[in-house]
């Protein structure tokens, strides 16, 4: 029996969507479509073929193109969707709504189209909401729509807790949980280093600024950069949260899940720890919440609820 190539689909062959087209080809997870409007056809067939011409040197044998003909994408496993405008230093990512709804919209449509067993992972700001715009475009059922954030939040968070005790980020475990917004929830009760719980290894106000710099990191990135956002940790998120679904392996990482009940909330997009695998997201969990952390995440939770209202239609 012949084995099939598994194929992703990246939309978007802008700084993220590029960059995460050659990490997915490095790891040989499968063959790339990268995708991008009509008018920058050349442009995305040029960034595939040079991607593609670093394969002998690197020893990896995905295919990669270029495209705007969806088309070219049809029976993907999975589609990721990067398309849309980043924001500048001075913005928030609320600012992005209009512009990227009507964006993400017009890609589901032809996702629908063409792809219509595939799981979607949705990056475009701001995100939750995006990805509530996504679900509600495709008709898909909801564990194959799927947001990034908590990978990206979380890795920050953990970057910050390896530097401040200078020990290797392998042995660091932690959660950011809720939207993708300056009043994200990083779990302090939850996060570790090899086991060890980091409040009985940092001080209390060291902590209190590792969280703060976390729930900002993305504009911290977006002001050194000056003219756009962060790529290769975001581009690495996805690379994460796809691999986990093609072979299916079990992961238990934070994703933006759509909630029908959990931790209270109805018809909400959030940021929630789930197992990730084959058919998506197959369970939430539900983890327990001190008063105080029910409260932040009830926070974060408004504030997605409000953008949401925006793109609902
Ligand atoms: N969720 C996250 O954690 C996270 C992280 C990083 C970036 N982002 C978001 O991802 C988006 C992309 O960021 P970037 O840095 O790659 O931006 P970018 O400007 O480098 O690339 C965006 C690309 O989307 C393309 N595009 C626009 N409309 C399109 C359409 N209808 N069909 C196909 N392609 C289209 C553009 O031509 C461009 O090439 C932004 O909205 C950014 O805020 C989110
Ligand atoms: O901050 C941004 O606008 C991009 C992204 O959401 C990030 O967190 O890096």
């Amino acid at each position: 029996m012949a084995i099939k190539r598994r194929k992703i689909t990246v939309v978007g062959a802008g700084f993220t969507g590029a960059t995460t087209a050659l990490m997915l080809a490095q790891k040989e997870l499968g063959d790339i479509v990268l995708v991008d409007i009509p008018q920058l056809e050349n442009p995305t067939k040029g960034k595939a073929l040079d991607m593609l011409e670093a394969s002998p040197v690197q020893g990896f044998d995905s295919n990669i193109i270029g495209t705007s003909d969806y088309a070219e994408t049809a029976g993907s496993d999975i589609v990721i969707i990067t398309a849309g405008i980043a924001r500048k230093p001075g913005m928030s990512r609320d600012d992005l709504v209009n512009t990227n709804a009507g964006i993400v919209k017009s890609v589901c449509e032809n996702v629908k189209t063409y792809c219509p067993e595939a799981i979607v992972i949705i990056l475009s700001n701001p995100v939750d909401a995006m990805t509530y715009t996504a679900y509600q475009t495709l008709g898909f059922p909801k564990n194959r729509v799927i947001g990034q954030s908590g990978v990206l939040d979380t890795a920050r968070y953990c970057t910050f807790i390896a530097q401040e005790l200078n020990v290797s980020v392998e042995d660091v475990r932690g959660f950011v949980l809720g939207g993708h917004g300056d009043d994200m929830v990083p779990l302090v009760r939850y996060s570790n280093v090899g086991g060890i719980p980091i409040d009985t290894l940092i001080p209390a106000d060291r902590i209190e600024a590792i969280v703060q710099r976390t729930r900002v990191g993305g504009g911290e990135i977006v002001n050194l950069l000056g003219n756009g956002s962060a790529y290769y940790a975001p581009a690495a998120s996805l690379v994460q949260m796809a691999e986990a679904i093609l072979k299916d392996k079990k992961r238990i990482i934070p994703v933006i899940a759509y909630l029908e009940g959990e931790y209270g909330y109805e018809d909400l997009f959030l940021g929630v720890p789930a197992l990730l695998g084959g058919s998506g997201i197959e369970k939430i969990f539900e983890l327990e919440l001190t008063a105080e952390e029910k409260a932040a995440l009830d926070q974060s939770a408004e504030s997605v609820r409000n953008v949401i209202k925006i793109v609902s239609i």
